[in-house]
């Protein structure tokens, strides 16, 4: 569910999908990586080369729409499913919303993504690679 939600994303680059669940295992939140509502992603290209004009100065990531997008009155307890690993901006956002775990399917290694484990090491906040067995069948209706 997390990697179908992803296709929606129009990052060229990277397309992250999130999906939250509470501890029925009910979904109550999802979200992909995106600019900002109002943000036109047909005038406001993603490849820009002016280093001001950068996605990643204005791109709302997978994990934080999930967050605000959430249909429920806390997260507490929730699992979260995402297909890569939440940098540190993200995992902040997790550990202050009290999630219990995460699982996500891509790893990097750079900077972000190192401050981010360390984060969630201190926080107990457990995390967990999953393999995806098969690429999800999409049906474009
Ligand atoms: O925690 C994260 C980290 C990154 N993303 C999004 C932000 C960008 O749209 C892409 C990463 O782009 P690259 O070109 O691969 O650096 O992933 C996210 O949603 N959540
Ligand atoms: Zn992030």
């Amino acid at each position: 569910m997390a990697k179908v939600t992803s296709l929606r994303s129009k990052d060229p680059n990277t397309q992250v999908g999130c999906v939250i669940v509470d501890k029925n295992n009910c979904i109550v939140s999802v979200g992909y990586n995106g600019f900002p509502i109002g943000v036109d992603d047909d005038v406001f290209r993603w490849d820009k080369e002016d280093p001001n004009d950068n996605k990643h100065l204005y791109v709302v990531h997978a994990e934080m729409n999930a967050i605000i997008n959430k249909r429920c009155d806390t997260l507490h307890d929730c699992t979260v499913y995402v297909t890569l690993f939440p940098c540190n901006k993200c995992a902040q956002m997790l550990i202050q919303s009290r999630v219990k775990k995460v699982y996500f399917l891509e790893d990097r290694d750079d900077l972000a993504f190192r401050a981010s484990k360390k984060m969630l090491d201190y926080a107990k906040l457990p995390y967990e690679r999953v393999a995806m067995s098969c690429e999800p069948y999409v049906i474009d209706l």
